[in-house]
């Protein structure tokens, strides 16, 4: 710790640093002459000191030394001649502003009844609700599914009899995939019987019966999959997607061939429409708007207009020869768990006269109007919820802490979610949590997926890189620092400027991991996505939106499951966001303060054997990765393009809660600490953007703001709306605010 300068665990007299000659009291005798060496030591070098107490002192004996000013030529980065700061993690943190309101939990945690599992009443089986015999058996016998769910009871007996347009509205992990899919599959195979009644053949050319439009291309792919589980009892029925990431001219020769079922994301589609003159969409009686919202917020609008007019257009011609049981019109479906903001504006787009099937808390209260019901909105009853409040400063060792114990026991957690809020972000984050571990590459797990669901098997090979890739995108899979002693933890990272075959093969990877795991992503993973045995999510960056949040947490929790979500707030204006969190309803809401979770996680218990308090092992845990930044130009570089796109994401909340996310609370320095910089904010410079990227993704604003930003489906990172500009401009503000008296400006 000399090279930092600090000394730990000494209880020194809050003016110990104010004047030339100290005495130290009590102890052992040689920890008072190290203390007195190395205060005088201090003095010479004018550091940053930290004055820790033993582990059995309470939270108040932790308040710090006054704070030490620093003297030129100290703290100087040898190679940048920029003065360094190191401060304290436990000095001059904001104080909570809230009280904890809830009660403290006794440990024992009540079982809660799951609002989105399966119906355990016999009544609704299947066949009942109008599914073919063939169709209920096959998702019984292959897919394990025995019952429905309730939006899956409603929809099935909406769309199997009717062909009204309609809202499908329920919790996420609820099942609303197969909740349009089966009454899809079940009418198709209807039509391919009556054809053959007709003594007409069921073909691949007899037409394009149904589209389903999803944002982005992972979600795409995974109702391409259930869709294919679901036809694998039928398989004359032929699906296929359009979702760019490969040749158009590839794409094209597979709708040339003919399909039935076709799985698009709305930009790539409307260029199809477009270009691609065998794509008839003459014959489509079903068209799905999945995550019908987030497709209006990424801008895909003008897309899904030219779709939907191309669709219409061509309905209006005339069938020649006419296909038995065929419906006349069109039936389109739009579905979310969170269909508040773009209701109108998608039903003025896509929708005539929709009915309502949802399934909430409004609707078990009897509310049947199509608006209001469309608002109500929660997450599922048993996902139990909480929340961290976390100085600025503590953030990153908070998260370490959290993970380590969260992973400490085998077994008691497979899977982790952690949301950071731009891709730059969760890049530094990633090396953070697997820096100095043995990195296997991505290619070779996926090459050797046996070798993957052991990591202590792990070779270090020269890895092939898949073509279009650069080694650093490869390296998106690590084992984490935090693991526990007889726990490995693999760590991935995702986010939208990699790669998309590194995309595609890292959500398979943590998808199949047999080991515990923890994915950092950014929200172009929060919709939609069903990765099973997800136990825990942790928004390290608060969401965009409370949509954004309900869809990040229900990740978890998902088809009766449990599960559980944290959200790290830092003290002030941002405890705010707790009346967002109670406005879901949830069950559980539990208050944690960081100094709990750094206790837990960095008790000597958790394996640091040198450490005498978890305050000590905290620090040194701190500064380990402060050193290591600071040694790796790279790393440094990457910590400070990290620090400017998280700054500029928190630019981005939408407009109702940046009373909430305040840029002018914001404080800059200890923020700085949180991505073991050291540096002045005012020297944090971006040395080159993100190559092919102007710059690193930021949030998408609500649906609402005015600036918006077109997007097309190989861009569907973080969202539209980003007001790049504005956000810049603010963090000049900030930063020439921050100029003024702070803790980085003395000396
Ligand atoms: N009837 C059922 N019985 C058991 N499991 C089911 C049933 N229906 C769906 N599931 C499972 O529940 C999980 C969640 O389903 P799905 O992804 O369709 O949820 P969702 O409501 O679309 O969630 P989100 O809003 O997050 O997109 C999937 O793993 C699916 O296999």
């Amino acid at each position: 710790m000399a090279d930092d300068g600090l000394l730990v665990n000494f209880d020194i007299p809050t003016d110990a640093f104010t004047i030339n000659h100290t005495t130290f009291k009590g102890g052992h005798w040689k920890d008072r002459l190290t203390a007195k060496k190395a205060a005088a030591y201090g003095r010479q070098k004018a550091a940053g000191i930290v004055n820790f107490q033993a582990s059995d002192r309470g939270e108040s004996d932790l308040r710090p030394a006054k704070r030490q000013k620093q003297s030129e030529g100290n703290h100087v980065a040898s190679n940048s001649l920029k003065r360094e700061v190191i401060s304290s993690l436990f000095t001059y943190n904001p104080v909570s502003s809230t009280k904890p309101v809830e009660k403290p939990s006794n440990g024992e945690e009540v079982p809660i009844e799951p609002s989105n599992a399966p119906e355990a009443d016999v009544l609704s089986s299947f066949t009942g609700l109008g599914l073919s015999t063939t169709l209920a058996s096959h998702l019984q016998r292959k897919l394990n599914i025995k019952a429905p769910t309730a939006i899956q009871r409603k929809a099935i007996q909406q769309l199997c009899a009717d062909d009204t347009d309609a809202f499908l509205q329920a919790e996420t992990g609820s099942g609303k995939t197969l909740a349009y899919l089966l009454p899809i599959v079940n009418r198709i195979m209807q039509i391919s019987k009556q054809m053959k009644a007709a003594g007409q053949n069921f073909t691949r050319e007899s037409g394009l019966f149904a589209i389903i439009l999803a944002p982005t291309r992972e979600l795409s792919k995974q109702i391409s999959t259930v869709l294919e589980s679901l036809l694998s009892c039928c398989p004359w029925v032929i699906t296929s997607t359009v979702i760019g990431g490969e040749k158009k001219k590839s794409e094209k020769a597979r709708l040339r061939k003919g399909l039935n079922i076709l799985v698009a994301t709305p930009g790539r589609l409307a260029d199809h429409v477009n270009s691609t003159d065998v794509l008839d969409l003459g014959k489509v009686r079903w068209l799905v708007l999945d995550e019908g919202d987030r497709l209006m917020e990424l801008g895909f609008e003008k897309d899904l207009q030219r779709i939907i007019g191309a669709l219409n257009m061509r309905a209006r011609k005339a069938l020649e020869p006419p296909i038995a049981g065929l419906p006349e019109k069109r039936t389109t479906v739009l579905c979310s768990a969170t269909l508040k903001a773009d209701v109108e504006q998608l039903q003025s787009i896509a929708l005539k006269q929709p009915v309502s099937i949802a399934v909430g808390a409004d609707e078990a209260a009897g509310n049947t109007d199509v608006a209001s019901q469309v608002q109500a909105f929660s997450a599922p009853a048993q996902l139990r919820q909480g929340y961290a409040i976390v100085p600025a400063k503590q953030r990153l060792v908070t998260l370490v802490a959290l993970l380590k114990q969260t992973f400490k026991r085998k077994g008691s957690v497979m899977k982790s979610i952690v949301f950071i809020d731009a891709a730059d972000s969760v890049d530094f984050h990633f090396e953070v949590l697997t820096r100095g571990a043995s990195q296997p590459t991505l290619s070779e797990n996926v090459a050797n997926p046996a070798v993957n669901t052991k990591g202590s098997e792990f070779r270090n090979t020269k890895p092939s890189i898949p073509q279009g890739q650069t080694i650093a995108e490869s390296h998106t899979e690590g084992r984490g620092t935090f693991s526990g002693k007889d726990n490995e933890v693999r760590v991935f990272r995702l986010h939208g400027s990699l790669h998309q075959a590194t995309r595609t093969s890292t959500l398979k990877a943590f998808s199949d991991c047999a080991q515990p795991a923890v994915l950092m992503a950014t929200d172009v993973f929060s919709r939609g996505l069903d990765v099973p045995n997800i136990d825990l999510v942790i928004e390290y960056d608060p969401p965009a939106s409370k949509d954004d949040h309900l869809h990040r947490i229900g990740r978890t929790a998902r088809a009766g499951k449990d599960g559980r979500a944290m959200v790290f707030l830092t003290p002030g204006c941002e405890e705010g966001y707790i009346n967002i969190l109670k406005e879901g309803r949830p069950r559980t809401l539990t208050r944690h303060e960081a100094d709990e979770l750094l206790k837990k996680g960095f008790s000597p218990a958790t394996g640091i054997v040198s450490a005498k308090s978890w305050a000590e092992a905290a620090t040194e845990w701190q500064l380990d990765v402060e050193r290591w930044a600071l040694e790796h130009p790279k790393h440094l570089e990457q910590a400070r393009r990290a620090y400017q796109s998280h700054v500029r994401a928190y630019a981005t909340h939408v407009s109702a809660e940046r009373g909430i996310f305040d840029m002018q609370q914001l404080h800059l320095g200890h923020l700085a600490k949180a991505f073991a910089l050291r540096d002045k904010p005012a020297n944090i410079g971006v040395p080159g953007q993100r190559p092919g990227k102007s710059t690193t993704k930021a949030r998408p604003r609500a649906a609402s703001a005015t600036v918006k930003r077109s997007r097309t489906d190989d861009d569907a990172d973080t969202g539209a709306a980003v007001d790049e500009a504005d956000a810049k401009r603010k963090m000049r503000e900030k930063m020439r605010a921050m100029g003024g008296v702070s803790e980085f400006n003395l000396g």
